[in-house]
């Protein structure tokens, strides 16, 4: 991305589906994922950006230019075995990261290090954290995006935005108080349009959401729904 659009983009609501590792997404059903949100990212003129697992990044990126990986090694270029690293990746045509995802926590020397790699090679950083303190301690790293999700509510269908309010106001106020261009995501339990509606009204700039949209009988009537509440905001 160009400056000026990364600027667009920052600009904009972000809604990010992480597959993680659910059997829904295997194989060429990760595409089939990818493929129906970008349709309806370019219906919606929405920012959908998927997370598939990390050995279908490079397949599914090839077909959609808004992919991020779920977590990167701050391993070195050159002679590291086995690692997924930032500068690999972009050449992939991945364009962010989620960085300390509660299922994959890291150091933070190494959230630190990430954070301005991914900001050196102009792709966008996600700091998950678990609480408001976490989110005022890695805002003031200047990350892209904190996203907040109390890891109790992750995959349990009850939703952050209605279950823990609060959470998302303090967590709005602790980024704020940051006082750079850092904005926040939230997460955990999101199943529904009401559900972003409510994320969005709090002040969050946006979703990350797994099981809600993964786990959907149908994918791209979840999706629709999703953005939807981001349309009619
Ligand atoms: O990365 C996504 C979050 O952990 C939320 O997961 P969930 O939507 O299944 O609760």
């Amino acid at each position: 991305m160009i400056y000026g659009q990364v600027q667009d983009f920052l600009n904009s609501n972000l809604f990010i589906i992480n597959f993680k590792n659910y059997d829904e997404i295997s194989g060429t059903k990760s595409a089939r994922l990818a493929k129906s949100a970008a349709k309806i990212a370019k219906k919606h003129k929405l920012k959908i950006v998927v997370c598939p697992p990390q050995h279908l990044l490079a397949e599914v990126a090839r077909s959609s230019s808004d992919v991020y990986a779920q977590h990167l090694d701050n391993s070195k270029v050159g002679s590291t075995t086995g690692y997924v690293i930032p500068e690999i990746v972009k050449k992939s045509r991945v364009a962010g990261a989620l960085i300390n995802h509660s299922e994959h926590r890291i150091p933070s020397n190494e959230i630190e290090d990430l954070v301005k790699r991914l900001r050196e090679l102009q792709m966008i950083s996600v700091v998950c954290v678990q609480d408001v303190s976490e989110a005022w301690v890695y805002a003031q790293l200047n990350p892209d995006y904190i996203a907040i999700e109390p890891p109790e509510l992750i995959g349990s269908g009850k939703a952050v935005s209605k279950e823990k309010p609060e959470i998302i106001t303090e967590s709005v106020k602790a980024v704020k108080k940051a006082n750079n261009s850092t904005q926040l995501l939230c997460g955990a339990g999101i199943v529904s349009g009401t559900d972003v509606s409510k994320a969005l009204e709090l002040g969050a700039k946006g979703i990350l959401v797994a099981s809600g949209i993964v786990k959907a009988k149908n994918w791209e009537r979840a999706i629709e729904e999703f953005a939807l509440a981001f349309v009619r905001k």
